[in-house]
């Protein structure tokens, strides 16, 4: 977790009155210039998007090449035929590996690089194996994130993270060998309670353990309230975020504790208390909600589907394509029919989204607006969610300059709407900023401001 608030030469962040701090250009950019694409901190794909969109589990990027994604279809809906799209050259070809975990879970990868990646900053935490038994604590905590919020996931990797890099850091090492006789484990409680502290009662006073130091950094960057103060996406009361907060903590905490407890570096009551206290939780919660963004981009398999035949190729070529493909349409129109109304988990057509929905891709020609959700879509696009350092320092305006896409992986482009001077503030609209004001106002009202663009000044004076 690298946090950086600017870009020489590019965007630097500073205070606003009234809004906290916001990111300004250092220098003109161009309609349709990328300002810079922006790295998630932490980010997970939606469950229900997860068996029919087949992407890296680090990068997001779409596995393999269009005939593996199709054979992944044909497995999916149990098609024996094994017809194959043609190979030529198109916009839509790609070609990634496919590397599974090591430790078998079935997440897949497109490189050893990106499986590195994950394994080693978080997913060595949360990896269930191959075992899904009911008793198993970390696949307990999973299940209640399914069946009642996801931002539970997205809080579990940001709380792995920390402790892959409390658990390999040696820089208190020292303080640690200094402080054990003081050091002692709690296991019971899941609020803030720190009984005997390692850094309080040590010999090296002006030593702040690395934990403190993190979440000093991260808590201190980033707007944060409790959960349950803030419930953006208004599906759930205030009482039941507060139940499922503690639920889920529990369970989370069963997950960890032994393994805690396992490494003398993260064997330590103030560490512990803190990571898996509800005051911490709370407030992660509250500060991913807070600063998450939707992340979404079209499948390549899709807009080949979709644009074949107007590609300048032979139309047997054409022909062979479509045939392949054939029995994964077919297949996906049999299932959908008659299913509008409740149409399942494997269903893309659904707003499942969690939280904020103020982004989907839109580059050129692979982009996702409101006419084409409409359109029939076969091979499910990527959705899912996550929180990027930068990109959450973007401030609101009805009246945008600039706008938030994805182009085929899981970073977040910055891309202006209009030229940009040297000296403005980055703005993006957070929500629909087509939709009347008092619509929009009400929206805005759960992220916790009252937006004061000319837009809105002007229309509520009316
Ligand atoms: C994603 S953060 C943006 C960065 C934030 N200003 C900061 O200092 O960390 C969203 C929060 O910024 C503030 N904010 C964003 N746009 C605003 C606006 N137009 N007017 C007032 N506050 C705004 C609100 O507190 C909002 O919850």
């Amino acid at each position: 977790m690298n946090l950086q608030f600017n870009i020489p030469g590019i965007v630097t962040r500073k205070y606003v009155e009234g809004k906290g701090r916001g990111l300004f250009a250092e220098r003109s950019f161009e309609k349709g210039e990328i300002i810079f694409a922006d790295k998630p901190l932490f980010s997970v794909q939606h469950v229900y998007n997860r068996s029919t969109a087949w992407t890296c589990g680090n990068c997001f990027r779409f596995l393999g090449n269009l005939n593996r994604q199709l054979a992944h279809y044909k497995k999916l809906f149990q098609i024996r035929d094994q017809l194959e799209i043609p190979e030529f050259d198109h916009p839509y070809n790609f070609n990634t590996k496919v590397f599974s975990c090591f430790a078998k879970c079935g997440e897949k990868y497109c490189s050893e690089e990106c499986r590195n990646i994950a394994f080693y900053s978080h997913h060595q935490i949360l990896c269930v194996g191959e075992q899904t038994a009911e008793n198993n604590p970390m696949y307990l905590f999973k299940k209640h994130s399914i069946e009642t919020n996801e931002l539970f996931f997205l809080a579990a990797q940001a709380i792995a993270c920390l402790i892959c890099r409390v658990g390999n850091d040696n820089s208190d090492d020292q303080f640690i060998q200094n402080n054990n006789n003081n050091t002692t484990t709690t296991t019971t409680t899941t609020t803030t309670t720190t009984t005997s502290t390692a850094h309080t009662s040590g010999s090296a006073p002006q030593h702040v353990p690395l934990v403190e130091r993190i979440c000093k950094e991260f808590f201190n960057e980033y707007v944060n309230r409790e959960w349950w103060d803030v419930r953006i996406d208004g599906n759930f009361t205030y009482e039941e975020a507060k139940t499922w907060s503690l639920e889920s903590l529990e369970l989370l905490r069963k997950a960890l504790l032994p393994l805690l407890q396992s490494n003398p570096r993260t064997n330590n009551a103030t560490f512990i208390n803190t990571i898996l206290g509800m005051e911490f939780y709370s407030r992660l919660l509250g500060l991913l909600e807070m600063n998450d963004n939707s992340i979404g981009f079209n499948s390549p398999l899709e807009m080949f589907r979709k644009n074949i035949d107007k590609m300048n190729v032979a139309q047997h070529i054409k022909d062979q394509a479509n045939k392949a493909m054939a029995s994964v349409v077919e297949a996906f129109r049999d299932h959908h029919s008659g299913e509008d109304e409740d149409c399942g988990e494997d269903c893309n057509d659904h707003d499942h989204h969690h939280g904020h929905d103020d982004m989907m891709m839109d580059s050129e020609d692979n982009h996702m607006d409101g006419e084409q959700e409409e359109e029939e879509e076969i091979f499910p696009a990527f959705d899912g969610f996550g929180i990027f350092g930068l990109q959450a320092m973007v401030n609101h305006s009805c009246i945008p300059n600039c706008n938030v896409v994805f182009e085929g992986d899981n970073r977040a482009i910055i891309k202006t709407l209009r030229r940009i001077e040297a000296g403005e503030e980055l703005l993006h609209s957070y929500i629909d900023e087509d939709t009347p004001i008092e619509e929009r106002t009400q929206e805005l009202i759960t992220y916790g401001f009252k937006c004061n663009c000319p837009k809105c000044i002007s229309e509520s004076s009316k």
